[in-house]
Order: structure tokens, then sequence, then C-alpha cells
């Protein structure tokens, strides 16, 4: 009714009219949508990671990777994000509503938002009782990272990760936050900024009424705020650009090329493979 709190108030005049408040049952429909859509693409279910925590790399393991050169232990985390990034490029597909937008925003979405899926979904490969993370196939502590030569990096990637393990996201909640992460209609070079603004309002709609009707509203507060997620992000990148400076062979010749276009090429530049 027209009581109720208009859930997106910058919705402008004509596109409230254009669509009217999505009723319940939409909302229902798109959190079922959104859960199905994180469990058939999360790449490992968190019960499986929950039972391989036991398997926890040995010193001796430890000190191998130590050996490793620089250029090895990058080349491996290319991979590592790569197939991670693949994974949410599916899970952005399945999700009502992201096939319409065009091919631009879609890109652009993806672009900017890809990398925070992949560090809010790190949690649930994360055991905060030892601070370990599952890292090709057992659980490995941040001394593991230590050839790649940025420590202060995966010190801060670690402890987001604690953080966000302390707030026990339930697997709807990690979905919802993943797609409202991704569906940003602030981002500058959007073009149907109306449609990303529907799909936005509906997913914060779909969010808040899970939350409530779990009695979950105070994790709201403990959430990462944008500006830690964005961050770390270009923590990230300029880690990455710092990386293909000095090697630049390396980077070009063995680096994933979704890799590349997403975090070493310059910000506004296209075409990243569909
Ligand atoms: O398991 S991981 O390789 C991992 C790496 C570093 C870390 F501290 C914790 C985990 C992975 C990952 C997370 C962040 C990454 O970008 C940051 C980065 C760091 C260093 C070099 C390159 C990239 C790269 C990969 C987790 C999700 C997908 C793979």
């Amino acid at each position: 009714g027209s009581e109720q709190q208009n859930p997106c108030p910058d919705m402008n005049h004509h596109t409230f009219l254009e669509s009217a408040d999505p009723c319940m049952t939409e909302i229902e429909n798109l959190t079922q949508n959104v859960w199905k859509s994180h469990q058939e693409t999360c790449q490992f279910h968190v019960e499986d990671l929950q039972l391989l925590r036991g398997l926890i790399f040995t010193r001796e393991e430890v000190a191998i990777y130590h050996q490793k050169p620089m250029e090895e232990m990058w080349e491996r985390c290319a991979w590592r994000i790569t197939e991670a990034i693949q994974y949410v490029v599916e899970f952005a597909k399945r999700v009502d509503g992201f096939m319409t937008l065009c091919q631009n925003d879609q890109i652009v979405l993806l672009k900017a938002g890809a990398m925070e899926v992949i560090l809010v979904r790190m949690c649930r490969a994360f055991n905060c009782e030892n601070n370990t993370v599952f890292f090709e196939g057992k659980y490995a502590g941040p001394e593991i990272f230590h050839s790649l030569g940025c420590g202060d990096l995966i010190s801060s990637i670690f402890s987001f990760s604690q953080a966000l393990s302390e707030v026990q996201l339930t697997e709807q909640e990690i979905a919802l936050f993943s797609a409202l992460l991704l569906m940003n209609a602030n981002h500058p070079w959007i073009q149907e900024k109306g449609k990303v603004t529907r799909l936005q309002c509906d997913l914060t709609t779909a969010f808040k009424q899970l939350l409530k009707t779990h009695c979950r509203e105070g994790i709201l507060a403990k959430l990462p705020s944008k500006g830690r997620l964005r961050s770390l992000c270009q923590e990230h990148v300029n880690r990455v650009r710092l990386f293909r400076d000095s090697h630049p062979v390396i980077v070009h010749t063995l680096f994933p090329p979704l890799y590349q276009e997403l975090f070493s090429s310059d910000p506004d530049s296209q075409s990243i493979t569909q």
C-alpha cells in the first residue's frame, strides 16, 4: 500500500510508472532464483570445504611453495582467480534480469564486481580457527603466499576473510549479497541505468526481506563496506600492474587472457570474452 516505504526511493517517477512495485511472490521467486544460481555456480560446496578443513599443508609442503619463483606463484594465483571468475560470470548469467541487460552493461558490471564477489565467496573457504584458506587442494596460512612478494595484500585478504567469516553468512545471504555487489547501477559506464536500478532495487528488497524473515538484520552493520571492498580490489589491481610492469612477458604470455582483461588492462577498455 502507499503507506509502505517505497524500497527504491531513487527510482524516478517514469521508471516507477513503467514498473510497479514487485509483489511478494516475485521477490520470493527472485530470492529462489539467486540462491539456485549461487548453488549451481559456487565452485566448491560449503559442506565439502568444511570437511577439508582437516587437510592442512605440512611445513615441508609450505617450504616447497617458498622455493617457487615469484613468477610461478603469481601465475598460479592468476589461474586460480580466473577459474573463480568464470564461476562468478556463470552466476551472474543465471540471475534473473542480468541477461536482459545490454552486453556493455553486463561486461561493465562483471569487470567492476567479479573480484568483490570472489572475496565474499572466499569466506566459505576460510577457516577462522587457524587463519587458513583453501588453496590448491589443502588449507594454507598466509605464509604459503610468501614468494608472491605482496605480503600487505595477502594480509588484507586474510583479515577481510577473517572479519567476514565471523558474520557466519548463510548460503542464501552470500547469494543475495553477491548478486547485489554485481548489480551496481551507480557505475559510471552503465548505459541502461533504469534497468540496472530496477534489478538492484528488487535484489535489495529480496535481501532485506530475507534478513527480516530470519531475524538477521543485525548482520547489515557487520557486512564489509563498499569502500573496504573497493580498496581491497584496487590494492589487488595495483599489485597486478606492478607485477606486470616488472614481468611483462610472463603476464602477456602465461596469464589467462580473462585475468589480463579484468585486472591488468586500463580501466575502461572493453571486450571481455563472453
Ligand atoms: O586461493 S587463492 O589463490 C588466494 C590467494 C591469495 C590469498 F591471500 C588467499 C587466497 C584465491 C585468490 C584470491 C585473491 C586473489 O587476488 C589477489 C592476488 C593476490 C596475489 C597475487 C595475485 C592476486 C587471487 C586468488 C581465492 C579465491 C580464488 C583464488
